[in-house]
């Protein structure tokens, strides 16, 4: 990338950056040989010919953006394969994914859901018999749970698996409307087999829900088989390539050995055999709520690459009337804007770290029967699923804005960066019902703390609050995280008591759960910022790189404390020992961190290390050529390959010539 001729306000931002840019690409990516590999596996990516699209995908139909995507899928698969055999290389699809497809790839759900639950769920036996399968691709699969009547209750699933013990077989059956599956990636033309979730019934009893391995296609023909009704739901505000469908089934047959009996199973009998926990079915929902921590990490670089570079190579406005116009970066608002995208990615990478280190050691307890911390990862992996998207989503959107009009471009891809990121709030468990599922986990903790049991490591500053809620506060990051703390304990124990209150004045607890339910998602969402900041803040601090490196890597993550601090201050205000003096510091504090952060904010984003291809940005490209490129995409438009529109002849001059009557 060095020898690209760049635009010179790039190249003045490079040169005053003052740490190595390569150190932390290191260090983001685990090593200076993790460095290479990625780069040399993206580098073949991105030199396959038939990975490029030729028309910017926008200007195809749906059909033919979907037939496309596949093409680019079966593709990518095959030169991965190679790749992996060749190098012994386990990539990242995710961001190489973002360039080939730009939008999201009709095999996310094969790769992300369909292959993990068959590991998660699968008995040694059945892992056998599918997963050789499904990895090298013989089937093609997805995962379907939610239907039309719903999606976050999903014990109010309605398809149904009838056991029938004289077939040893399944009957799937959608009676209903609403019963029938609704969102599936890849469901709609392109799989042919289905984790399908539903309501096992023997004997007319029922067992709750279970996961079946379902073949839906003929595997020459691609026909649906006879009992399958299946489909594609129609173009979404992202995820348009993702080719999400409906599916529902009329008495289809299953072999007994397609529920997947890891943690329970049905017998030839028609006996039911329990698992060690009914929640285990859920696995691979928290899997991929641990995984969409680590993706809003790659979002939000997206944007901030693209953000921060045309706002380095922009020139709008005076700061001082006799000077020339300045780089809009040099407006202290947009750093506001911009550089908590940068700190955002860099927490979310680090919290995203830790928490899959929790999931890893869990997975081992349970392989070992222990699920003592399988209730605490739960919760944690709900709230911080649910902010980190959410925040993932505003600093996307905010970049987007902090680019004015030519943000709101197709051609800046902050549209689509959003489209996909926004996603990931409702997904895999919509944002309020996950913090309320922490919330559960908050109150009984509380309750625990008042009863002076000890508690799990990520809510034990409860007890602590409970000894001494009226701590100094400290303007330093520890105090900051300990603020953070204070506030959540404070929010756990107000929604506990509001619960309490209600309860008093008669209602039964699930009213006075609905009731407080606005203060149980706030206290979770507090939850899940102090540790966002308690566990960033500890990562950096910890991380070992040059003192220059450190100095930076530190801003950041401080600015992202005093962010948070000063964007909930009436909270800081109201729980902690916080005066409005240590607020006034803090701003100051704010501001001296936008400025020291300033001349490297180039540096920063060019250390996450996303390639043209993955950008596909006009204004976020490496060599700053931002009004070039916005031209040359304009160019492509099939509006521009002639020079009059046949709509003037056949409606514009007539509509003249019948005004001139
Ligand atoms: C683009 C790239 C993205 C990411 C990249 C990384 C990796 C991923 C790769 C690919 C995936 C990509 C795209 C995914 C596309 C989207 C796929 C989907 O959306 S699939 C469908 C997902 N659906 C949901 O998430 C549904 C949400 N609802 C639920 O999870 C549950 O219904 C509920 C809200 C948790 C409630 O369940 P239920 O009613 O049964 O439970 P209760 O409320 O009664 O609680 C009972 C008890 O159980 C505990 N519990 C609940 N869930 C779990 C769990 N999973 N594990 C452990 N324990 C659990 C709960 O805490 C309660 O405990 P108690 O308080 O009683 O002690
Ligand atoms: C892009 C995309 C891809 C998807 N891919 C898949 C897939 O591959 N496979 C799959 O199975 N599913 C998939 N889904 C479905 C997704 O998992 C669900 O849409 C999601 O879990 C939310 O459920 P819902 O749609 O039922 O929302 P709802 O639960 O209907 O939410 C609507 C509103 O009701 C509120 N609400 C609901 N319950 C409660 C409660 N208990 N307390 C308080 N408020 C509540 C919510 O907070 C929200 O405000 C996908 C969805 C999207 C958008």
């Amino acid at each position: 990338m060095a020898n690209v001729k760049c635009n010179p306000d790039l190249v003045r931002e490079r040169a005053k950056c003052s740490f190595d840019v390569n150190e932390l690409i290191h260090l983001i990516d685990g090593g200076e040989n993790a460095t290479k590999e990625k780069r040399h596996f993206e580098e073949t990516i991105f030199s396959v010919k038939e990975l490029q699209d030729a028309v910017p995908e926008e200007y195809l139909s749906h059909k033919d953006r979907y037939e496309n995507a596949v093409r680019k899928a079966t593709i990518l698969r095959d030169v991965c394969r190679e790749y992996m055999k060749k190098y012994n290389y386990k990539p990242n699809r995710f961001r190489v994914g973002h360039g080939v497809f730009k939008d999201v790839s009709p095999f996310l759900l094969h790769d992300g859901m369909f292959v993990a639950t068959i590991i998660g769920q699968g008995t040694p036996e059945q892992q056998a018999e599918w997963l050789p399968k499904a990895e090298n691709m013989q089937i093609i699969g997805t995962y379907a749970q939610t239907e039309l009547g719903h999606g976050s209750f999903i014990r109010g699933l309605e398809t149904r698996a009838t056991y029938d013990p004289k077939t040893e077989e399944f009957i799937l059956n959608n009676a209903t409307l609403s019963s029938f599956k609704w969102w599936p990636g890849g469901l709609g033309s392109t799989v042919n087999h289905c984790i399908v979730v539903a309501q096992l019934f023997i004997n007319g009893k029922s067992y709750g829900i279970q996961p079946f391995i379902v073949q839906i296609r003929d595997l020459n023909t691609h026909k649906p088989l006879p009992g399958v009704k299946v489909g594609e739901i129609g173009p979404k505000m992202g995820f348009q390539t993702a080719n999400n469908g409906f599916l529902g089934f009329e008495n289809f047959r299953i072999p007994r050995m397609n529920m997947l009996m890891k943690n329970a199973q049905v017998l030839k009998d028609g006996t039911f055999v329990k698992g060690m926990n009914e929640k285990l079915t859920y696995g691979t929902m928290v899997m991929v709520r641990v995984g969409i921590v680590g993706d809003c990490s790659l979002n939000t670089s997206l944007a901030a690459t693209i953000a921060v570079r045309y706002s380095a190579v922009r020139h709008q406005s005076k700061i001082k009337a006799k000077e020339p116009e300045v780089q809009i970066l040099d407006y202290v608002t947009q750093q506001h804007k911009l550089f908590i995208a940068i700190a955002s990615s860099h927490v979310f990478r680090n919290v995203y770290s830790w928490l899959s280190k929790s999931y890893l050691n869990v997975m081992k307890d349970l392989a070992q029967g222990k699920q003592d911390h399988l209730p605490e990862l739960h919760a944690t992996a709900c709230c911080l699923k649910a902010v980190c998207s959410r925040d993932a989503g505003s600093v996307v959107e905010e970049c987007r804005l902090a680019c004015g009009g030519h943000g709101y471009m197709t051609s800046s891809n902050l549209p689509l960066v959003y489209g996909f990121t926004i996603a990931t709030v409702t997904y895999e468990g919509e944002q309020t019902v996950l913090l309320l599922q922490t919330a559960r986990y908050l109150v009984k903790a509380w309750l625990a703390a008042l009863q002076g049991k000890v508690l799990a490591p990520s809510v034990s500053y409860l007890s602590d609050w409970l000894k001494n809620d009226n701590v100094r506060w400290q303007n330093t990051p520890e105090g900051i995280v300990k603020g953070f703390q204070h506030v959540a304990a404070g929010k756990v124990k107000a929604a506990y008591d509001t619960i309490q209150k209600y309860i008093k004045l008669g209602k039964d607890y699930e009213d006075a759960w609905n009731l407080a339910s606005v203060q149980l998602m706030k206290a979770s969402e507090a939850h899940s910022r102090s540790i966002l900041c308690e566990v960033s803040w500890g990562e950096v601090i910890r991380t070992s790189a040059s003192p220059n490196l450190l100095q930076v890597l530190k801003q950041l993550a401080q600015l992202y404390l005093v962010y948070w601090t000063l964007e909930t201050s009436g909270d800081f205000l109201v729980y902690s020992n916080i005066s409005k003096d240590d607020i006034a510091i803090l701003r100051e504090k704010y501001e001296e961190l936008l400025a020291a952060i300033r001349p490297n904010a180039v540096g920063l984003v060019d250390a996450f290390d996303l390639r043209d291809e993955i950008l596909h940005s006009t204004l976020g490209s490496y060599d700053g050529r931002v009004y070039e490129r916005l031209m040359e995409e304009a160019l492509k438009s099939p509006l521009n390959q002639e020079s009059v529109n046949a709509s003037f002849h056949k409606y514009l001059k007539p509509l003249m010539e019948k005004a001139k009557l």
